[in-house]
């Protein structure tokens, strides 16, 4: 697989992440052997995108019956340990729905956790493969037009997957049929996920791009710029609603004044029936320290506040495609992922 880049693995020494505070400056891996250690790595983003904390939270359950066993916890203690993991970030459904995936195991014993995580890892490469594929036809039939050129928003890579990417690996496979002329990668502040991990992947994977601020997209678009924008999803309301990075609101309104298609990247472990609509999808309200300063450096003046949601909610009706490992719903023409 071109650029196997594997944000979460599970390892004769445990849990092993790619620690994304410190890309692209530096490649390191982050060595999980306790529970602390790893809600600390998702709190902080060193692991994150809904599908990698899926599975991140899901081998998250094996670290902590190795560490309940090690300490000599009760059967309590290790699930309250295991529930910190679960509810270590509230808007991205994955995280829970991967713990509770392997949960059924845990009286089977480690190794059977372990096994049921690596399915789900594998599951969610050759979900996202699938999904580039069928995004790539939906989009290359809609749009009449190659090379395209792409606008992304954060980052829906390799990194925040289990391999190869949602939104990513929709670019990824426009990239291999030579219809990608060049990519619009949004900084996605404050954390940088678009200027800092997108703009690594695209430099690995080679593919033209240009960082540009999160302000710049709507004119970007506006100025007939984009022929497409595809974004990742942490989760998908019944209705259609999709909730993604903050900024992907912003780009979803501009594409439909441009007139030009606007679509997620997601399998249907993202997608939640049980949401009825994105109102009722959590936002999570990070520190407001994160939009005032950067890596130590305040930008802000002295008593400074800031205001930082981590995620916004994209209208179902502002969704053109929603690409799924299964196939494309038309979402904004009123197909939703409810059982029809
Ligand atoms: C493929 S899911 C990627 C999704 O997750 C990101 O959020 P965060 O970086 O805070 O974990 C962002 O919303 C991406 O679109």
């Amino acid at each position: 697989m071109v650029n196997d880049i594997r944000a979460v693995a599970w390892t004769d020494d445990g849990l092993r992440l790619i620690d994304q505070t410190v890309l692209p400056g530096r490649f390191e891996h982050l060595h999980v052997r306790d529970t602390g250690t790893l809600v600390d790595a998702i709190r902080r983003l060193a692991v994150r995108g809904a599908p990698a904390l899926g599975v991140a939270g899901a081998f998250g359950v094996a670290i902590a019956m190795i560490e309940a066993e090690r300490q000599g916890w009760t059967a309590g203690e290790r699930d309250a340990a295991i529930d910190r993991i679960r509810s270590a970030r509230p808007t991205a459904v994955n995280l829970a729905a991967g713990v509770d995936r392997v949960l059924p195991f845990v009286p089977e014993g480690v190794d059977a956790v372990v096994a049921e995580a690596r399915k789900l890892l594998d599951e969610d490469v050759r979900n996202n493969q699938s999904i580039g594929r069928g995004g790539a036809d939906w989009i290359l039939a809609r749009t009449g037009k190659r090379p395209l050129r792409v606008l992304t928003h954060c980052n829906a890579g390799a990194l925040a997957t289990a391999g190869w990417g949602t939104a990513f690996g929709v670019i990824r496979e426009l990239a291999q049929r030579d219809a990608v002329e060049l990519v619009y990668a949004d900084e996605t502040r404050p954390l940088l996920q678009g200027s800092r991990l997108t703009a690594w992947e695209l430099e690995q994977a080679g593919i033209p791009y240009l960082v540009q601020a999160d302000g710049a997209a709507a004119s970007t678009i506006l100025r007939g710029l984009v022929d497409v924008a595809v974004i990742g999803a942490d989760r998908i309301a019944a209705n259609g609603d999709v909730a993604n990075k903050i900024g992907s609101v912003g780009v979803a309104l501009a594409c439909a004044d441009a007139g030009i298609p606007f679509v997620v990247a997601a399998p249907w472990s993202t997608v939640d029936l049980n949401t009825p609509s994105g109102e009722e999808i959590p936002i999570e309200e990070r520190p407001g320290d994160e939009v005032l300063t950067w890596e130590g450096l305040t930008v802000a003046p002295p008593g400074a506040r800031g205001f930082n949601p981590a995620f916004d909610v994209i209208p179902a009706r502002l969704v053109a495609a929603l690409a799924t490992e299964t196939g494309i719903l038309e979402i904004a023409k009123g197909e939703t992922p409810l059982p029809s």
